[in-house]
């Protein structure tokens, strides 16, 4: 923990017990909503501070239409708690805020609040999550708990919610294609992009173009050239140094721009390619050229900025074969606009086609990376058209999760000191499902997940091969036996607070990504499909069950009629 002084820490780092402070210097305890500090306030004039609560956070619908979600966001809720404590300057804020009545013994319990006596059990960053399980059990004194509220649903919102959206894009997109996120610029402010590359790359993207990310969570940066590049070239003989060292060194092209004319004019009047093209933009060749200097071993162009199949194609290739010559291998070209299926499979078939005129080995095999406002419905639609992109990169629609803005993750009391709480709603979706509970996966014959069971903490737990009652929380004929192939308890303790209990390390991003891709692999397909999905089902004990409607009937005044 951070040393406190006699008046608590004041410009102190926050890195407490080996974990370092959230990603985002602007995670601090003050993130969060008034009220919470008011509540806190309230808790403490009623000498109820220091009650033990416990709080579930959960959602209550998946997005996107689906019937599933990824939970992404736990990291730096821990980084959050691990580190939580109030600056001087902090407190005296918050003095500012709440009225000159509030005592001045609240901002003494204040400057010694931490989250050591605070317990979190969660579901693992990664794993596929379903409405109403809770993701995060917090338990602790109530006013600190509450104080949490708002920084971590604001922490998994976002996250899982962009980890989901990332992983419906991979669904359609296939296994075989590279994913690039390509949202900064697009993104809700720096936070939005950072937490955007972040998790797109735990939902299953490849890579980022963002370079800030890449040295923050050692995501794969990848990246093309724009049409900036392309056109602030005027013409080839711009271009002065045109010497090329070969790509194992032992000899020199002199002048690498009439080796790609050369080549330009063989492919003008070559058998297979005739009356394709005629004059190439002469501009956009020299753009080529240049980035083919700077990187002869890394050559990727992007062809839309003139005319993709009368001059981005065939220049492309003219300094592809150039390369070629001197043993570099292009890496590809980028479409990004125009009817990207149509135009991927053209240029394949001229790829292919220069690969049997000119025996060039792979040049069939060259890459195709494709972009321009996809999303899942474009993907959806080109591979329903066929199409030859081995690459997309997506921006505004995945990172600003344009098809759902939220996820809507709650945070309900479900216990306060040992008494179950239960909030009660016209809408039988939102009414809370109370005490502090166990969940389970419970997997079929098959392997895949059959439901999620929720039970009371102390119910004895499910068991392999016994057969167990599942429930619909709130629809009594809703109801089924099952025999579990085997049963996966899904909260474990990631802040054990003063319990003694064994604290689970926090795993690197890409030990994450791999349990995501692996979690939604296993997941029975029709679950992922996108149209009329079946919904997974989520259950509770028969004694649970019997409590919930207990406990409801006990809350819910009785109406009278005149
Ligand atoms: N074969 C296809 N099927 C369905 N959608 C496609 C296909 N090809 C491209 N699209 C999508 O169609 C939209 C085309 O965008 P838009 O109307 O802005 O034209 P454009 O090609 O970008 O032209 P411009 O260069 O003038 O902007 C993009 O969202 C793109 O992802
Ligand atoms: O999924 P997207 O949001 O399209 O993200 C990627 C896009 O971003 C870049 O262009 P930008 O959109 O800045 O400019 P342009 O499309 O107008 O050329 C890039 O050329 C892609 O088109
Ligand atoms: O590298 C790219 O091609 C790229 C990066 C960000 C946005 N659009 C494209
Ligand atoms: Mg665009």
């Amino acid at each position: 923990m951070a040393a406190a002084g006699a008046n608590g820490p004041n410009k102190v780092e926050r890195r407490a017990g080996g974990i370092d402070g959230p990603t985002n210097p602007m995670v601090t305890p003050l993130l969060t909503d008034l009220y919470q500090f008011t509540m806190a306030y309230a808790y403490w004039k009623a000498g109820k501070h220091k009650e033990r609560a416990v709080f579930d956070l959960y959602f209550r619908r998946n997005p996107f239409g689906g019937e599933y979600t990824v939970f992404a966001g736990l990291e730096e809720c821990i980084k959050l708690i691990a580190n939580f404590r109030f600056m001087e300057d902090e407190i005296a804020f918050i003095k500012t805020s709440l009225p000159s009545s509030c005592e001045a013994g609240f901002y003494d319990y204040l400057r010694g609040i931490d989250c050591s006596d605070v317990e979190i059990h969660a579901i693992s960053e990664g794993y596929v999550v379903f409405p109403k399980i809770p993701l995060m059990r917090i338990e602790g004194p109530v006013a600190v708990v509450q104080l949490l509220e708002t920084p971590l649903v604001n922490l998994i919102n976002y996250a899982s919610l962009v980890a989901t959206n990332a992983a419906r894009h991979r669904f359609v997109a296939g296994k075989s294609k590279l994913l690039l996120e390509f949202g900064l610029r697009r993104a809700q402010g720096p936070d939005g992009g950072i937490g955007a590359s972040k998790y797109c790359y735990m939902g299953g993207f490849d890579a980022t173009s963002n370079v800030a990310a890449g040295k923050l969570f050692g995501i794969p940066l990848r990246g093309t050239h724009s049409h900036a590049f392309v056109s602030s070239f005027m013409s080839p003989d711009e271009i002065t140094e045109k010497s090329l060292r070969s790509c194992e060194g032992s000899k020199v092209c002199e002048d690498f721009v009439s080796l790609v004319q050369t080549w330009l004019n063989k492919l003008k009047w070559s058998q297979l390619l005739g009356g394709i093209f005629g004059e190439t933009n002469q501009s956009e060749l020299a753009a080529f050229v240049s980035y083919a200097l700077a990187f002869p071993k890394n050559f990727l162009a992007l062809v839309d900025t003139y005319d993709v199949m009368r001059s981005g194609v065939p220049n492309f290739c003219a300094v592809a074969l150039a390369l070629n010559d001197l043993g570099y291998k292009a890496v590809g070209i980028r479409l990004d606009s125009g009817d990207l299926a149509y135009l991927s499979c053209e240029t394949r078939k001229f790829f292919q086609a220069i690969e049997k005129e000119f025996g060039v080995r792979d040049f069939g095999k060259t890459g195709i990376t494709a972009s321009n406002d996809l999303n899942e419905e474009t993907l959806d639609a080109l591979n329903k058209q066929g199409h030859e992109v081995d690459a997309f990169g997506i921006g505004t629609h995945l990172v600003t999760c344009y098809a759902q803005p939220a996820l809507g993750v709650v945070f309900k009391l479900v216990e306060i000191n040992n008494q179950p709480r239960i909030k009660l709603s016209e809408d039988v979706s939102k009414v809370s499902i109370p005490c502090k509970k166990r969940c389970y996966r419970l997997y079929g014959k098959e392997g895949y997940p059959l439901v999620d069971l929720m039970t009371g903490e102390n119910e004895p737990p499910p068991k392999a091969a016994e057969r167990i009652l599942c429930r619909h929380p709130f629809n009594e004929s809703k109801r089924a036996y099952v025999v579990p192939q085997r049963v996966e308890e899904l909260m474990k303790c990631f802040w054990p607070g003063r319990s003694g209990k064994k604290r689970e390390e926090l795993q690197p991003l890409n030990v994450i990504r791999e349990r995501c891709i692996k979690q939604l692999d296993q997941m029975r397909p029709d679950h992922m499909r996108r149209l009329n999905p079946t919904p997974y089902k989520v259950s509770v004990s028969a004694k649970l069950y019997d409590f919930i409607h207990f406990l409801w009937l006990n809350e819910a005044p009785v109406g009278e009629l005149q």
